[in-house]
């Protein structure tokens, strides 16, 4: 079973080394809280918290982590969670599972840029496999309508709120051109002056595939309530932002979050904590990988 104090016998320096790490690297490459949180839930919504993303692929099988949908997934995180495991391994060799280092890396670093803070309960193992063919479906897209992304999240036990809420995470971090370019246009949802900036900001996307933009232009950087303030104005950037305030079932969330921060901070980390449980294995189910990019 998971606990909070797990690593306390086995690996008592395991709090200090994660926090160094993460610090030194957040410090020296500030996007990696928000690419971080993103990789953890796409490793948390595909086939559960067990660290099948990490994986590179071989000559024989093509890991998750090439999967169309993860390949805008940035360097950082994953160099983040190999600087830990090469400390960790150091200090308490085959003891310390990289689900639970991206779990607590997604944690800390929400914290760090200000967010709210949240008890991460320990002891996953990680996934003897990571297959890019098995994640078809398991993620949502900015393209689904919110339909769909309600039934994806409630085939695993979230609720609209919870949704909503977790969606708040785009309160940091980027989307790239080739995301939302194609709705930008011809979707009245846009703000007009924000629609141009964008088309501006992305005009040479077809040949630069790496321009991207703020998910939350307000406060790009910090972990806050604005990107749910920037909604019912037309200033979201993925058409599935725009989806949560234009649809009934999801608008009141938005506005209570816009509203009300703390609120926001109580159900975002409720529902994250709820997420870093999702589908995890333990005991014989997972292993304690060696490195975090390759089973054992
Ligand atoms: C509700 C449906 C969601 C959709 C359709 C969606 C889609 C996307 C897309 C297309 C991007 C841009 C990626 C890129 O171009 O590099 C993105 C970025 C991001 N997403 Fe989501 N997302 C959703 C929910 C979530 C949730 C629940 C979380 C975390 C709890 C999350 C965390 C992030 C973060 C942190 C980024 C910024 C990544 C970075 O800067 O590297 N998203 N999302
Ligand atoms: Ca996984
Ligand atoms: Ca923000």
């Amino acid at each position: 079973r998971l606990s909070l104090d797990y690593y306390s016998k086995t690996c008592p320096s395991f709090n200090k080394i994660m926090q160094e790490t993460i610090t030194n690297k957040q410090i020296t490459s500030p996007t990696t809280a928000a690419g971080t949180l993103r990789l953890f839930f796409h490793d948390c919504l595909s086939n559960g918290c067990d660290g099948s993303i990490l994986i590179t692929s071989t000559a024989f099988n093509k890991a998750e982590r090439d999967a169309d949908i993860n390949l805008s997934l940035p360097g950082d995180p994953f160099d983040l969670i190999v600087r830990a495991k090469t400390a960790l391994e150091l200090s308490c060799p085959n003891t310390v599972s990289c689900a639970d280092i991206i779990a607590v890396a997604a944690r800390d670093l929400v914290t760090m840029v200000g967010g709210p803070y949240y008890n991460v309960y320990l002891g996953r193992k990680d996934s003897r496999f990571s297959q890019a063919s098995t994640i078809e479906g398991q993620l949502p897209k900015p393209n689904m309508d919110m339909s769909q992304i309600i039934d994806l999240f409630a085939a695993r036990g979230f609720s609209i709120q919870e949704m909503v809420a977790l969606s708040g995470a785009h309160t940091i971090g980027f989307s790239h051109c080739k995301e939302f370019s194609s709705n930008v246009g011809n979707d009245t949802q846009y703000n007009p002056r924000f629609a141009q900036a964008l088309k501006q900001a992305c005009s040479d996307y077809p040949n630069n595939p790496t321009l991207s933009v703020f998910n939350d232009i307000m406060t790009p950087n910090k972990f806050d309530n604005l990107y749910f303030q920037n909604l019912p104005k037309g200033l979201g950037v993925l058409k599935s932002d725009h989806g949560l305030y234009n649809d009934p079932r999801t608008k009141p969330f938005v506005e209570l979050y816009a509203k009300d921060q703390n609120k926001f901070f109580q159900d975002f980390a409720r529902a994250l904590q709820k997420l870093s449980v999702y589908g995890i294995k333990i005991g014989r189910k997972g292993e304690i990988r060696r490195r975090c990019d390759a089973v054992n």
